[in-house]
Parts: C-alpha cells; structure tokens; sequence
C-alpha cells in the first residue's frame, strides 16, 4: 500500500484498508511502497499488476483495490476469508440487525 494503515497515503490503499476492517480484518500485514523503491517495482513484478495497493489472502495475490471493492459487494470476501479462516465480522452485523 501507499502509507500505513493508520495514515493511508492514497484513496485507493485507504479503500483496502477500510473494506478489510469492515469485515473484521485488523491484523494484516502491510507495507508502504512509498518508502520502499525496489518493493515498489517488485511487487509489481511479482504479480504481474501494475499498481498499488496489491492484496494478498495467505500469500496469494488476489488483486488491487477496484477488484477488493467488487469481492466485497459480491460477497467473495466473506468467502474466502472462510477459508482463511476467519468469520467476516459483516456476517455478525447482519445478524445483529435481524434482531431489531
Ligand atoms: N484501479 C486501481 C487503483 C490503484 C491505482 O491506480 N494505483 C496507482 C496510483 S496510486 C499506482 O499504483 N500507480 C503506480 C505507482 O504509483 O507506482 C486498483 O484497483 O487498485
Ligand atoms: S497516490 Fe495518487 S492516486 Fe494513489
């Protein structure tokens, strides 16, 4: 990402960063390419995708910020954060509002 989760250095790394803590993801790794010019570039190597941020589940490359947005509306998220492991705090909220 650009910046850090605490102060995001661009909308679309900020956009990741929010969608992930909607869904209950707190501790997840991150890295600021802004100070980091070689990982900048060879991150984008490595996945072959030309921008930043990049999102990766359990080491697998999963796509950018537009892609993110899109596995959050669809519900891919929820899922493959289950296969992670990890219950999609968004799953609670729902339920939450049920009860009202
Ligand atoms: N549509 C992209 C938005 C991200 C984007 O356009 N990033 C640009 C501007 S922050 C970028 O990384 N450019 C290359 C660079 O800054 O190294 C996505 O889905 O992630
Ligand atoms: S830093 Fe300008 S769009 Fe990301």
């Amino acid at each position: 990402m650009k910046g850090n989760p605490a102060q995001p250095l661009c909308g679309f790394s900020n956009a990741v960063v929010q969608i992930l803590r909607l869904h209950g993801v707190q501790d997840f790794q991150a890295y600021d390419v802004l100070q980091d010019a070689d990982l900048r570039q060879g991150i984008k190597n490595y996945s072959n995708w030309p921008t930043i941020p990049q999102v990766y589940l359990n080491g697998e490359f999963v796509g950018g910020c537009d892609i993110l947005l899109q596995m959050h509306q669809n519900g891919d998220l929820v899922e493959e954060l289950k296969k992670l492991g990890i219950r999609s705090a968004l799953l609670d909220a729902e339920k939450d509002q049920d009860k009202k």
